[in-house]
C-alpha cells in the first residue's frame, strides 16, 4: 500500500520544533562539554576511568548519543506547557534508554533529571519569547513542578542517592531542582562567567567551575561512597585550589592532578558536580545563542 504523502512528510513534533531542536543540541554538546574535560577529580574523561571500574569514556559516549532524542522531546513537552506527569514519564523512558545504550551502567541519571527539567523550562520560556538570563529559567522548574517533583514517590529501587539524603540529611537533586538549582545559578554560572571575563580559556574556566561546585555542593555521590568523611574531604580540597588561585595559579593543572589521584586512591566521584558542571554549560551555551 502506497502511504499518502502526509504520511510519508510527518515528522514528529519535537523534531519539527527549532526551540526543541536547540535546547536538545546544546543539551548533547554540553554532556559531551563535561566528558571530554580533564583534569577531573576521580571522574572519567579520555585520560582514564577516574574511580570507576564499570564505566568510561565509551561508555559515557554510548549513553549521550542515546539521550539525544530525549532532551529535544522534553524541551519540546517544556514549550507545550507539560505537566510533571508528562515530564516523568519521559524521563524515565530517557533513563531506559540511557541504560540500554550502557549495559545498564547508570552514566547520566542526574542529568537526565536536571538538564531535563532545565531543557523543559527553557521550551516553555522560549516558545513564550521570555529572557533565559539570571535565575528565571530555574525559577521556571519550580514555579511549574517544583511542588510534584518533591512530593513524587522515589522510584523503585530506592537509588544510592536517595538513601545518601536519608542517611545524612542531604538536600540532594531532587531538593535542588524543586528550589530552582540555587547552586547553579547562583554558584556555578557566576563562577563560569567570571573565569572567562577573567582570561581564562573555555577548558580552564569549565575546570575552574567544577572545582567551584565540588567545594560546595551536597554530592549525594560523594556521600554513597564515602560518607561524610569522604564528602568533607573533596570540599575541602577543592577550596584549598581555590584559596591558592585555582585556575590561575602557576601549577594548576599539577595541583587538580593530584586531586584526582586522591580520589581515585580513595574511590571517590562527585559525579553530582559533573552534572551540575554539565548544565552550567547548558545554559551558558543557550544563552549564547538567545536573546
Ligand atoms: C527524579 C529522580 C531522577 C531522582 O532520583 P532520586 O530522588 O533517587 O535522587 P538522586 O539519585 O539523589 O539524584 C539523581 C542524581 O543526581 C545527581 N546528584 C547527586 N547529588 C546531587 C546534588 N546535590 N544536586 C544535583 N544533582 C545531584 C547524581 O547523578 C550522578 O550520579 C549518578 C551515578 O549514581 P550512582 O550510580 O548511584 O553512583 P556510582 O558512584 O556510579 O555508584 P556505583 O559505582 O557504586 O554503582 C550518575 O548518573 C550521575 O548522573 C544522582 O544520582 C528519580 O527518582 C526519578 O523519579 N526518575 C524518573 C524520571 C524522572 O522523574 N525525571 C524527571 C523528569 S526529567
Ligand atoms: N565524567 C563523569 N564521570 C563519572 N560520573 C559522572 N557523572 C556525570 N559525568 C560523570
Amino acid at each position: 500500500m502506497i502511504r499518502s504523502n502526509a504520511a510519508v512528510t510527518q515528522v514528529p513534533a519535537d523534531f519539527a520544533n527549532p526551540v526543541a531542536a536547540l535546547a536538545g543540541r546544546t543539551a548533547v554538546r554540553a554532556l559531551y562539554a563535561e566528558l571530554a574535560l580533564h583534569p577531573k577529580p576521580g571522574l572519567v574523561s579520555p585520560f582514564d576511568s577516574g574511580s570507576h571500574d564499570d564505566m568510561d569514556m565509551g561508555t559515557f559516549l554510548r549513553s549521550l548519543f542515546a539521550l539525544r532524542g530525549y532532551f529535544r522531546a522534553i524541551a519540546a513537552a517544556g514549550a507545550e506547557g507539560a505537566d510533571f506527569a508528562v515530564l516523568r514519564d519521559l524521563g524515565i523512558a530517557g533513563e531506559r534508554r540511557m541504560l540500554a545504550a550502557t549495559g545498564g551502567i547508570n552514566t547520566h541519571r542526574g542529568a537526565v533529571f536536571g538538564i531535563g527539567f532545565l531543557a523543559a523550562a527553557a521550551g516553555w520560556r522560549m516558545r513564550r519569547g521570555r529572557t533565559l538570563r539570571g535565575t528565571a529559567l530555574g525559577g521556571t522548574v519550580g514555579d511549574l513542578w517544583g511542588a510534584d517533583i518533591l512530593a513524587a514517590a522515589p522510584q523503585a529501587p530506592v537509588s544510592h542517592g536517595a538513601r545518601a539524603v536519608q542517611r545524612y540529611g542531604a538536600r540532594g537533586a531532587r531538593q535542588e531542582a524543586a528550589d530552582g538549582f540555587p547552586t547553579l545559578f547562583t554558584l556555578a554560572l557566576p563562577a563560569l562567567d567570571r573565569a572567562l571575563a577573567d582570561g581564562a580559556d573555555p577548558e580552564r574556566a569549565l575546570v575552574q567551575t567544577l572545582f567551584t561546585l565540588m567545594a560546595e555542593l551536597e554530592d549525594t555521590n560523594l556521600l554513597h561512597r564515602g560518607g561524610s568523611a569522604g564528602l568533607t574531604f573533596v570540599q575541602g580540597e577543592a577550596r584549598r585550589f581555590l584559596d591558592r588561585g585555582g585556575v590561575f595559579q602557576a601549577g594548576w593543572r599539577a595541583e587538580a592532578l593530584a586531586l584526582h589521584r586522591a580520589c581515585v586512591a580513595r574511590r571517590l566521584s562527585p559525579g553530582g558536580s559533573a552534572d551540575m558542571l554539565a548544565a552550567a554549560h547548558f545554559v551558558h551555551a543557550l544563552r549564547e545563542g538567545w536573546a
